[in-house]
């Protein structure tokens, strides 16, 4: 049977892609074999600060105006809880930093997300002597949990084949795309750092920036918001926080090591004081592009093979945005938006 879409990837991108596709009612097929960890490991987080420079995110507004709605809408599809409401506290280093931040939130972009006020640190087992300040509308997508049950769904509806996609075995003409037994109008590549292997996109700069997160156990801590200091601490269950995050460049495997364990927990006890113990430990590749911009767009020669991709260490909060410029652009014959065109490097 042809279907509209195929669908290499299930990861943020592929989510965010086939949800355009089954609002429209188009039909799909989707590919995925685990060999990327990026969504899996995310903390989930998003919000709309560069937290280290105290600067907008790039289109914050836009993305957070179809986030929201999409993750509730994904919420009630799945019967599942994913977005969770945090609020998210920024540690001072020093009072530089503080006045960095007031100079920040007086800018009209930022002023809606940078509270004036400043909190003082009433729980002893942090060291915040420079006070914290609230970001507001942030929060934490459960992406573990997002992506499990998506793939039941897709299981349950006969739309994912949890195989590797081999690329030689696609057949590709104008009309229609042939893999195996299988058939499709079009192809949309979403596979994260994978697309280093795909021989239609892989000309691409995707850097790949590899991230560890750790899972720790702090009895004493009881905190129900998350604080950022030179790495983040979250609550996720009970005791349980998590810490994150590493950013490396150079090793692009999934496996966790004992440096940035050992990186994650030294910075965690610059303003922890409690004693911790170590649950878990994951680690993933974070698609990165050197622009900081998704990798969005058409094959130049192959009018119906499409890329989704470079959502970097933000894609809880872009995902629903790019998917959505994607579809438009394929189905509406709606202009991309230049700086997340894949144009910008082939043109
Ligand atoms: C440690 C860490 C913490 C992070 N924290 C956050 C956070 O708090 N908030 C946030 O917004 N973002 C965070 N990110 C970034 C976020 O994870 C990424 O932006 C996002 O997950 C990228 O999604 P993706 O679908 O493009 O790629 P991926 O998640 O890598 O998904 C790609 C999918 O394609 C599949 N695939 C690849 N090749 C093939 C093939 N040939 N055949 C079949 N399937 C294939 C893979 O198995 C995978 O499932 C974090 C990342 C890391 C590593």
């Amino acid at each position: 049977m042809k279907v509209d879409y195929f669908i290499v990837g299930l990861g943020l991108a592929g989510i965010a892609f086939c949800e355009q596709l089954r609002k429209a009612n188009k039909s799909f097929l989707v590919f995925d074999n685990n060999s990327q960890q990026a969504s899996l490991v995310a903390a989930g987080m998003y919000n709309p600060v560069i937290l280290k420079r105290f600067t907008e995110v790039w289109m914050a507004k836009e993305q957070l105006a179809l986030a929201k709605p999409y993750y509730k809408e994904l919420e009630s599809l799945l019967d599942v809880k994913l977005d969770h409401k945090l609020k998210l506290y920024r540690r001072f280093a020093s009072i530089e930093e503080q006045n960095i931040w007031f100079t920040a939130s007086d800018k009209p972009n930022l002023e809606p997300y940078l509270s004036t006020t400043l909190v003082s640190n009433t729980n002893p087992q942090i060291d915040a002597p420079h006070n914290l300040g609230e970001v507001f509308e942030a929060g934490r997508v459960d992406t573990t949990v997002l992506i499990s049950n998506y793939k039941t769904y897709l299981k349950s509806h006969s739309q994912l084949l949890s195989d590797g996609f081999q690329y030689e075995a696609l057949q590709i003409d104008a009309e229609t795309l042939q893999y195996k037994n299988h058939e499709a109008n079009h192809i949309v590549f979403c596979e994260g750092f994978g697309l280093k292997q795909n021989p239609f996109f892989n000309y691409l700069p995707l850097d790949g920036t590899k991230g560890e997160v750790l899972t720790v156990k702090v009895p004493d801590l009881k905190i129900d918001y998350a604080l950022k200091s030179s790495v983040f601490i979250m609550p996720n269950s009970d005791e349980d926080y998590y810490v994150g995050a590493t950013y490396n460049r150079f090793d692009k495997t999934n496996n966790p090591t004992e440096e940035g364990k050992a990186q994650l927990s030294s910075k965690l006890k610059t303003f922890l004081k409690a004693p911790f113990e170590v649950v878990s430990h994951k680690a993933g590749v974070r698609p990165t592009v050197n622009d900081r911009r998704p990798l969005v767009g058409t094959h130049s020669k192959h009018e119906n093979l499409h890329v989704l991709n470079g959502l970097g260490s933000r894609g809880v909060m872009i995902s629903p945005y790019a998917a959505k410029q994607l579809f438009n652009f394929i189905e509406n014959k709606q202009p991309l938006n230049p700086e997340i065109s894949i144009t910008r490097y082939t043109s």
